[in-house]
């Protein structure tokens, strides 16, 4: 009898039916040399594979449960909802509402374009900084993951990162000579480019907390050099917050980190769960948008009453305090595994930013894609499924981060440390 049974079972099924058995690359655990553990149920911090089996998720759907699973406030909102109507193809009151909060919470953002995913959030955003600026070079960093458009599968972390595949075949050559990339946190990279290039580009796309090659924070100084260097050449600054936003901030990581873009793309916790992107900026660019301009861009389910709802009951669930709170289990959570680690010698570097933390198996300084590759994958393969043995599921690769809700205690937390001394226990060096 094996634990995992009956998602055995369903992936032997499945390989048949979708390509790899799964509908997201990174859902396959193939960097882990295991089958996928399928989900039944999630509540709160914990979830339920179709064996039986549960587990303290620090995966929370890669980033938007903040509230955990299956919040009772965000579920009975959504019943109402659908009840009322799932879909109309036309405006509703719901999308103004959530506009409202991320204008009031983001200085940047003062219009918003909802979408359905942040890939779409993205890829709209680099259309309208080509049709803003008339240029067509989008400047974008190694590791760093956008969503599998076109103009941004080149050096991409995340799953493609995983599985070896940073340059997809399909995307034309014609389009991948638009995209140029340099190290995360080089900045002096970025200002030469700039240099040869800079009446060509048109905007520079960066995760401001890089999430997607494992976490990385921006070194001090990276992201206002990236505002000024932009501003100088007259391309527009993007950030790409669908993950960080409003993760690692009340309002989002360019409030945390004091800085302005021209862009900024949402996802994750703005849809509570439910399919949703969204890109947004100043009035004076985002009225480039048809109809209110040119640029074009469209959705039938574009500002879906369901994910709108989930939105706005996530949203106005998060106060400032949300965010002490998060810290506080953060440290908690990160002195546990730096202790466990320094114990049993594993190879460690822990990075931090809110409630997303990135364990490496490595000694060195993490600080871009070069970096996160010196960790050691076979040991971090054999940690993840230790882990989940123990009743902690975590991303199954060493290029994604871990996430903490709402409703995570410090319980879990101290559950979750323990694992940490029992997996390394067992592969201490
Ligand atoms: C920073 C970032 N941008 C864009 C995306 C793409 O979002 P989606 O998977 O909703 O298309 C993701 C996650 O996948 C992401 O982490
Ligand atoms: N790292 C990705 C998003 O942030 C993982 C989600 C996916 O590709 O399915």
């Amino acid at each position: 009898m094996n634990r995992y049974d009956k998602s055995i079972q369903a992936f032997s099924e499945s390989i048949h039916l979708m390509p790899g058995g799964v509908n997201s690359p990174v859902r396959a655990f193939k960097s882990v040399n295991a089958d996928p553990i399928f989900m039944e149920s999630g509540s709160g911090a914990i979830i339920k594979d179709i064996d039986g089996n549960e587990y303290i998720d620090y995966v929370l759907s890669w980033g938007p449960l903040i509230l955990g699973h299956s919040h009772p406030e965000v579920v009975k909102a959504i019943q109402e909802q659908v009840a009322k109507g799932s879909s109309f193809g036309a405006p509703t009151l719901l999308e103004t509402k959530l506009a409202q909060i991320i204008i009031d919470r983001v200085p940047s953002i003062e219009m918003v374009r909802f979408v359905s995913s942040g890939t779409e959030a993205t890829m709209a955003a680099l259309r309208l900084a080509r049709g803003v600026t008339g240029r067509d070079i989008i400047l974008k960093f190694e590791g760093s993951y956008h969503g599998h458009g076109d103009s941004l599968l080149i050096k991409a972390g995340s799953g493609v990162a995983t599985l070896g595949l940073p340059d997809s075949p399909g995307v034309p050559a014609d389009i991948a000579k638009n995209t140029m990339t340099v190290a995360y946190n080089d900045l002096e990279a970025v200002q030469t480019v700039f240099e040869t290039f800079g009446d060509k580009i048109a905007g520079v796309i960066v995760e401001p907390v890089a999430g997607n090659m494992g976490v990385v924070p921006p070194k001090p100084g990276f992201l206002e050099g990236l505002r000024a260097v932009t501003e100088q050449y007259g391309a527009l600054l993007i950030f790409d917050e669908v993950m960080t936003g409003f993760r690692v901030d009340y309002t989002c990581a360019q409030g945390y980190f004091g800085i302005n873009p021209d862009l900024t793309c949402l996802g994750k916790v703005v849809g509570g769960g439910l399919p949703v992107g969204a890109f947004a900026g100043k009035r004076e660019i985002m009225e480039h948008i048809a109809p209110a301009g040119p640029v074009y861009q469209a959705g039938t389910l574009s500002g879906n009453p369901l994910a709108m709802t989930a939105g706005i009951e996530t949203l106005s669930r998060l106060t400032p305090e949300s965010y002490e709170y998060f810290k506080k289990l953060g440290d908690q959570l990160e002195a546990g595994i730096r202790e466990a680690a320094t114990k049993y010698n594993i190879p460690h570097t822990v990075n931090r930013a809110g409630s997303m933390i990135g364990l490496f198996l490595t000694n060195e300084e993490v600080v871009d894609f070069e970096t996160a590759k010196t960790s050691d994958l076979t040991l971090f393969a054999e940690y993840f499924k230790l882990m989940a043995e123990e009743g902690v599921y975590l991303p199954p690769s060493q290029f994604e981060g871990l996430f903490i809700s709402t409703a995570h205690t410090e319980e879990h937390i101290a559950k979750t440390v323990d694992a940490f001394h029992k997996v390394f226990a067992k592969l201490a060096r």
